[in-house]
């Protein structure tokens, strides 16, 4: 199993269908849980299964992350009692009666439920009716309604984890809200035979935050790093050191610096690669990137160079010309609406065949003209929560390019 290009012919990609998570969204919490909107869910997941069908139309493996997490505690039963306690560590349940019924309110669940119930989030009124004591927790108004909140980012499973060659690095997520998500991937990486022949990238932990979402992989000595309002440099220094020095999974980085903004909170959510030579940009960024180029110096350090142009770098490291083509005709209003709807974060599936949202027309038209094959599917629902194909999306093989 490997993974050496963005755009290699998708082999086995990692995904979850949104499930009842999104059902305990509520106006009040949107922005603390990184929604904009409520999706349907019903509607939201017959979306999601024609991304699944048109990959597996296509040839790839599609694996389920629940699926995968559920096979893991079937398999190795004394794995829940660790799972659930990780789970219990990063949420805010400080009372330690609240943390002893939650612990073995989960523990008397099957393994599927117990996968389901951690990302669906628990409600702190059901618990309560479970415990003869009450606590303060208990009893005060206007709480945060959950024990364990929802996961409604799960379905990004991109940001969660990233392969590099025959490496795996779990993501190390920046906000509070989406920390939980890695658990899963951690398991199945270290548990799971899907996941045979994929070794662990980083042995050391990562500071907040290192999402997939901003990580590309150009060629197999290439990696691009988003520099992002996720991902940060103390983050990129810790992997660079690793991958660069250590273990040498690539040769150089480049890190290419995007305005810290809610629209765009990943590179992918601005820039993809969709071919060989072709990448996809938003213009609302292209006098507001910043470049620099890691390698490995001497002494075993990380060297850090700044660049004056990512055309350039990507170039040199191609050793081709390329070609960036502007979202939304390179027209400010369409490609900024369109960039909202995901317009910028295709999938390659292969070289030159992309999945898109077919809600940008402007932009997917634009990509046709180009030589892209778009492969197109509704993602109304999908794109309330801030993601496209992309995101949506956890590759764990690629053929090589
Ligand atoms: N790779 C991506 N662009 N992922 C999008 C993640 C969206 C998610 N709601 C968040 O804000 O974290």
């Amino acid at each position: 199993m490997l993974v050496t290009s963005d755009i290699g012919k998708l082999k086995k990609v990692v995904v979850h269908r949104p499930g009842e998570e999104l059902e305990y969204l509520t106006p009040k919490y949107l922005e603390e849980l990184l929604f904009d909107e409520i999706p349907w869910l019903e509607r939201a997941r017959e979306e999601h299964d024609k991304f699944v069908q048109i990959m597996r139309n296509e040839g790839v493996e599609v694996l389920y992350i629940t699926d995968l997490m559920t096979e893991v505690l079937e398999k190795k039963p004394e794995l829940r009692e660790s799972f659930i306690i990780d789970h219990l560590d990063l949420s805010h349940i400080a009372n330690p009666t609240t943390r002893e019924t939650v612990f073995h309110y989960l523990m008397e669940k099957d393994s599927k439920a117990i996968v389901e119930t951690l990302i669906r989030g628990l409600k702190k009124d059901y618990v309560q009716t479970l415990k003869k004591n009450k606590s303060l927790g208990d009893l005060t108004k206007y709480n945060f309604p959950f024990y364990l909140a929802p996961l409604p980012s799960m379905y990004f499973t991109r940001d969660q984890g990233v392969t590099i060659g025959s490496h795996f690095i779990v993501g190390s997520m920046f906000n509070d809200t989406r920390k939980r998500e890695t658990l899963f991937i951690k398991y199945i990486l270290e548990h799971h035979e899907a996941f045979k022949g994929l070794e662990k990238g980083v042995d050391i932990e990562i500071p907040p935050g290192l999402e997939g979402g901003d990580v590309i992989l150009i060629s197999e000595n290439t990696v691009i790093i988003g520099l992002s309002e996720r991902t940060t440099v103390q983050a990129i220094e810790t992997v660079a050191q690793t991958i660069l020095v250590d273990k040498k999974l690539v040769k150089e980085i480049i890190v290419v610096q995007i305005p810290p903004k809610r629209a765009y909170m990943h590179l992918d959510t601005v820039f993809t690669m969709v071919d060989y030579d072709k990448f996809l940009m938003y213009p609302g960024i292209k006098d507001r990137i910043f470049t620099y180029i890691l390698t490995p110096g001497k002494n075993g350090v990380v060297q850090a160079k700044s660049e004056k142009s990512l055309k350039n770098c990507l170039e040199r490291s191609l050793n081709r010309k390329i070609n960036i083509i502007y979202s939304g005709e390179d027209d400010p209003i369409i490609a900024a609406r369109e960039q909202w709807g995901d317009s910028t974060n295709t999938l390659a599936i292969s070289p030159g065949k992309v999945l898109v949202y077919n809600r940008n027309t402007v932009t997917n038209k634009q990509l046709r003209k180009e030589g892209i094959e778009t492969l197109e599917f509704e993602g109304s629902e999908l794109v309330r929560g801030r993601g496209g194909p992309r995101c949506m999306s956890m590759p764990i093989s690629r053929e090589k390019i």
